[in-house]
């Protein structure tokens, strides 16, 4: 299910959460900017309620968890995600070439670097390979809030030189979908490289 901060904020008890990690969504984007000397208000001006998503993700138990996916891995098309997930457990993340389980803590929230964080900050944040897996016997909830900008957006590095070449939001997205078609899976950043 995605809500948009239109449906969210008029009808569901999603409400005060989307509200407080929107804001902490752009508090983080601004010191992760700072710690790299960039006091910048490009976030704020880039991402707009109406371009910033929630999504909620239900994962039914699965008898063959090592055969299929909750979601396959992938990196986050976006600055940065913030995510909540319940006691099951699931959610891993590739260190060190290896992937490794994130262990479940409904009481904190995981923050991913998306691609679009990598590129601005010329590779020094890096966007996370991640992936959740099924549980055999328990159904499992997490809510994810996707800091994106509006689709003219033009992300360009904020050092030199540039790994990546600047280029639209709306072309990133595009570019993904279009490999995701043609591949069968997304190739991300490494399209966009000088
Ligand atoms: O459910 C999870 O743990 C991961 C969700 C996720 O990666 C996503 O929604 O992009
Ligand atoms: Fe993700």
């Amino acid at each position: 299910m995605i809500l948009t901060p239109r449906n969210v904020l008029t009808s569901t008890p999603m409400e005060p959460f989307a509200t407080k990690v929107a804001i902490l969504a752009q508090k983080l984007a601004e010191i992760l900017a700072e710690k790299l000397g960039h006091k910048s208000s490009f976030f704020q001006e880039s991402c707009l309620p109406s371009t910033c998503y929630l999504r909620l993700n239900r994962y039914p138990p699965c008898p063959i968890p090592s055969d299929i996916y909750g979601l396959m891995p992938h990196t986050d098309s976006d600055f940065l995600t913030i995510l909540h997930q319940d006691q099951v457990g699931g959610l891993q993340l590739v260190k060190d070439g290896q992937w490794i389980a994130v262990k479940p803590n409904p009481e904190a929230l995981v923050i991913n670097i998306g691609d679009l964080f990598q590129a601005w900050s010329n590779d020094c944040y890096k966007s996370v390979k991640h992936r959740a897996v099924t549980h055999p016997t328990k159904e499992r909830f997490s809510a994810a809030y996707f800091l994106c900008p509006s689709y003219e957006t033009v992300i360009e590095s904020c050092s030199m030189p540039s790994v990546y070449r600047k280029f639209s939001f709306r072309e990133y997205r595009q570019k993904v979908q279009e490999d995701v078609q043609l591949h069968g899976y997304k190739v991300g950043l490494s399209r966009f490289l000088v």
